[in-house]
């Protein structure tokens, strides 16, 4: 008995059974800032810091001291430059490329704490061979739910360069340049280490899609009333943890 109880508690899987589309995704975003009151940087800053807890469980700065953080114009880029400071506070040495900023003050006080922080903004991405070489972990913070293939010309060479290289690739919320609906498609594409999936896993992070990728949530802000309306069942975050770990 006291065996059987171990092992399962061991083998221990945390699945979920339902997937957001792309227009849920957006829709329970919405009902968060206009019913619940949140702040996009409130929920940014929670994402932000699930996503660099989750990051330090998997490749810790003990191993992977040096980080490479690439964001996007979206919000998806804005937990990224989160994820940038709070990287830097648990010891690693983080730098950040941010090719395409956007002119609000969100992400201008965002990457001002990133600079103050002392991380190394980048303006021009190493060739693959350097970049390999330069740093041990590179994050993926390009494009979040809101993302419809193609990309575009602009941004193709950051998602090329994750694409290229062959350290391992931490995705945000949805690997990058992937449809969030149907997932990496055909042909090349991203293929991340690690996928941290805010608030509730879409539909491209069913486990069919990740089959080589450690699978963790985090964005711990969802009411009850949300994963009612959504019908939505997720795990049970670990005590007071700002990310559980989804598979086995
Ligand atoms: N409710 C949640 O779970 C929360 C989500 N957050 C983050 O917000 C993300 C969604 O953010 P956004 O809606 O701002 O959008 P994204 O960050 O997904 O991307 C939108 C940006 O990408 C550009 N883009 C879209 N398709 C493109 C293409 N084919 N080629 C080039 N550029 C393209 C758009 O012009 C836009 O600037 C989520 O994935 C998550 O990371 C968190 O910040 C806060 C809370
Ligand atoms: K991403």
């Amino acid at each position: 008995y006291n065996i059987g109880t171990m092992t399962s508690s061991m083998n221990q899987c945390n699945t979920v059974t339902r997937y957001l589309n792309q227009s849920e995704a957006a829709a329970l975003d919405q009902d968060l800032f206009t019913e619940y009151k949140f702040s996009v940087d409130q929920l940014m800053e929670l994402a932000g810091l699930s996503v660099a807890s989750a990051i330090a469980k998997v490749f810790p700065p003990s191993t992977h001291s040096s980080a490479l953080i690439v964001c996007g114009p979206g919000n998806n880029g804005g937990d990224g430059l989160v994820a940038a400071r709070h990287m830097q506070l648990f010891g690693y040495n983080v730098s950040v490329h941010y090719p395409k900023r956007t002119p609000k003050p969100l992400y201008e006080n965002l990457l001002e704490q990133c600079i103050r922080f002392n991380v190394n903004i980048i303006d021009k991405l190493p060739d693959t061979k350097d970049l390999n070489n330069e740093y041990k972990v590179l994050v993926d913070a390009l494009f979040g739910f809101s993302f419809k293939p193609p990309v575009r010309e602009e941004l193709k060479p950051a998602l090329d360069a994750l694409i290229d290289s062959n350290l391992p690739v931490c995705s945000v919320d949805i690997p990058s340049g992937w449809d969030v609906e149907k997932g990496p498609g055909e042909g090349r594409a991203l293929k991340p280490a690690l996928l941290i999936s805010l608030s509730a896993p879409k539909l491209c992070a069913k486990p069919e899609f990740l089959r080589n990728t450690k699978h963790y949530l985090g964005g711990r802000f969802l009411p009850t009333d949300i994963l009612k309306k959504y019908n939505l069942e997720i795990p049970q975050y670990p005590d007071q943890e700002q990310i559980v770990k989804l598979s086995c």
